[in-house]
């Protein structure tokens, strides 16, 4: 089946007064219908930038220096190019096709406006054709949708728990009823019960309307629990994508493993935990070979000198030159 969301080397670059820092690196990405895949990696990788890139929000001094991003709902014939779009056809797109709740959303609500006001502001812009009556109607089902008492909607949102006002956010990314919702750290700010209570919200939401989610975030252990698949993003690039199940049991990229070392999860017994020693590397120089080579136990020669891209191994794609070598150990 066509993937809803594809994602072809892509590459952000900021322009900077001391040149420019390269936060996204040729990245691959597909997202199946109704999957929900995971981004994880350290602070600084290029998350935020690459689904900024996704949704087509860059702004200076960021730029799309390379690649697309491709597009195909539930009722598209043909695909939409997404880096393509432009003007009313883009602002159309977003919400209503894709939609995003980004890092403390929760506060991007307006403080001077009803809750109800700022949903129907929603219908009213992209449902234009709503009468006022069934635009609040839809804006209390919306809210029963995510769980939300219907008192909400009359509320001004200082008057709203942290969870309630991220619930509210969500409750808008779903609106239109996207086929794609790109989330980056949705729950980071919220203590560990509301963030629980939120991720059951999404799961049962999923269940029941079908849409895919990227869903953004440090967290691996978290990520392991609600995805699909995982893409491992280091140094603007995604080097480790597969199924969690296959990622959480048989780690193929080094820096994999030693994400997966440095985070306990529910189910793993207690045991010390251990950082990655080091630091990623600094995006604004050019990187030779593998950007992980200086942090890798089972570095190689070609690491610091060649590239290495995705490639599939055993079921999951890797850029790494470990399987790079052992291909041709094993046909030669
Ligand atoms: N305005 C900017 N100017 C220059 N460099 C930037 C700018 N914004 C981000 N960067 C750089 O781009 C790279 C990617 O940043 P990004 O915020 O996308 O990473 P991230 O993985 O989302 O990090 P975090 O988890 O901390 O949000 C980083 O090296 C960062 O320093």
């Amino acid at each position: 089946m066509t993937p809803v969301l594809q994602v072809r080397n892509l590459h952000v670059d900021y322009e900077t007064a001391a040149g420019p820092v390269h936060a996204v690196r040729g990245v691959d990405l597909d997202v199946h219908r109704g999957e929900l895949v995971g981004i994880v990696g350290e602070s600084g990788c290029g998350k935020t930038t690459l689904a900024y890139a996704i949704t087509r929000l860059l702004r200076a001094p960021a730029h799309l220096t390379a690649g697309s991003v491709t597009f195909q709902g539930v009722h598209d014939t043909a695909p939409v190019s997404v880096t393509a779009l432009t003007g009313s056809a883009l602002r159309k797109f977003r919400w209503d096709r894709m939609s995003m709740v980004f890092q403390g959303a929760m506060n991007a609500l307006n403080p001077v406006q009803r809750v109800s006001a700022q949903l129907q502001d929603l219908f009213h812009a992209h449902r234009p054709q709503l009468t006022k009556a069934e635009r609040r109607t839809r804006v209390g089902e919306l809210l029963d949708l995510v769980g939300l008492p219907e008192r909400v909607a009359r509320s001004y949102p200082h008057q709203l728990s942290g969870g309630m006002r991220q619930r509210v956010m969500i409750a808008m990314a779903l609106a239109l009823d996207p086929d794609v919702v790109v989330m980056d750290e949705p729950t980071t700010a919220l203590d560990v019960l509301v963030q629980r209570e939120i991720l059951d919200a999404l799961a049962e939401l999923r269940r029941r309307l079908g849409f895919a989610v990227v869903f953004i975030t440090h967290d691996l252990s978290l990520l392991l629990e609600i995805s699909d698949r995982i893409a491992v993003m280091y140094a603007g690039r995604v080097v480790e994508l597969g199924d969690s199940v296959k990622l959480r049991e048989n780690p193929r990229h080094p820096y994999t493993a030693g994400l997966l070392n440095a985070f306990p999860t529910l189910r793993s017994e207690r045991r010390d935990r251990h950082g990655i020693p080091g630091h990623p590397p600094d995006l604004a120089v050019p990187i030779a070979g593998c950007a992980f080579a200086d942090r890798c136990g089972f570095v190689r020669p070609e690491c610091t000198t060649t590239d290495v891209t995705l490639r599939p191994v055993g079921g999951t794609d890797v850029a790494c030159h470990l399987y790079t070598a052992e291909r041709q150990e094993v046909s030669g």
